[in-house]
């Protein structure tokens, strides 16, 4: 589903990661470790599309990332708390996702179904201004799963979350046998939840 071959990134003389390969399959679930500083945001956005790499390739589902299929297979959630419409409501972000990705008549029952899921059913009408960072994470995380993309982006989903939110989060990917998920994280119990774990060294 995704595959990294060689793939370096610099900021000028920095480099951050280099001769980077990775092959994950369908379903698989891969943690990425490091620590503060060692490139696991950098390598994600890279992975979505958002920041090109330097030199070498990386594919979704056999798609360059960044081009329009690979994008319509992926689903980010890289600032947890950021990156909302701040004026719109925990619906009203989730189902703009939703409108992109899927039919209309589609839309209203995907987003309630993840709003149940994700327990955003006491606050789906506030505007997102007014939530808490905990209640942020748990909108962007909606809004990354909405449409039902074959991979997934989680940069810290748990950095905000307590641990009854950490676990509505893990119960939503069990719900999805088929997601292919890269998550970075600092907490160990990520970690365990995941078949394979890549750990990114800080650069000199
Ligand atoms: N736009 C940029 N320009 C220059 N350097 C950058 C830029 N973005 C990130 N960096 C540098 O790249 C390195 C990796 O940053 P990154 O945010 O990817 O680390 P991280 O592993 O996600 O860290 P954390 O665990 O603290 O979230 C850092 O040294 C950072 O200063």
């Amino acid at each position: 589903m995704l595959t990294v071959r060689r793939a370096q990134r610099r900021f000028g003389r920095r480099v951050i990661f280099t001769d980077l390969d990775l092959d994950v399959a369908a379903g698989a679930r891969v943690f990425l470790g490091g620590s503060n500083g060692s490139g696991k945001t950098t390598l994600l956005r890279c992975l979505s599309g958002t920041l090109a790499l330097s030199t070498g390739q990386a594919t979704v589902g056999g798609h360059p990332v960044g081009s329009l299929p690979a994008r319509r297979l992926t689903g980010v959630c890289l600032a947890p708390e950021q990156g909302l419409y701040e004026k719109l409501s925990a619906r009203e972000n989730v189902a703009l996702v939703a409108r992109l990705r899927l039919p209309r008549r589609a839309v209203a029952p995907a987003v309630a179904g993840l709003e149940e899921e994700l327990d955003l059913t006491g606050y789906a009408t506030v505007p997102v201004e007014r939530c808490s960072a905990g209640m942020r994470a748990r909108v962007s995380i909606a809004r990354a799963l909405v449409g039902g993309p074959a991979l997934l982006l989680l940069d810290e989903p748990s950095r905000s979350l307590d641990d009854p939110s950490r676990l509505l989060l893990w119960q939503a990917l069990d719900r999805r046998p088929e997601l292919t998920c890269v998550i970075a994280s600092h907490h160990a119990d990520d970690r365990r939840r995941c078949q394979s774990a890549l750990t990114l060294a800080a650069a000199a």
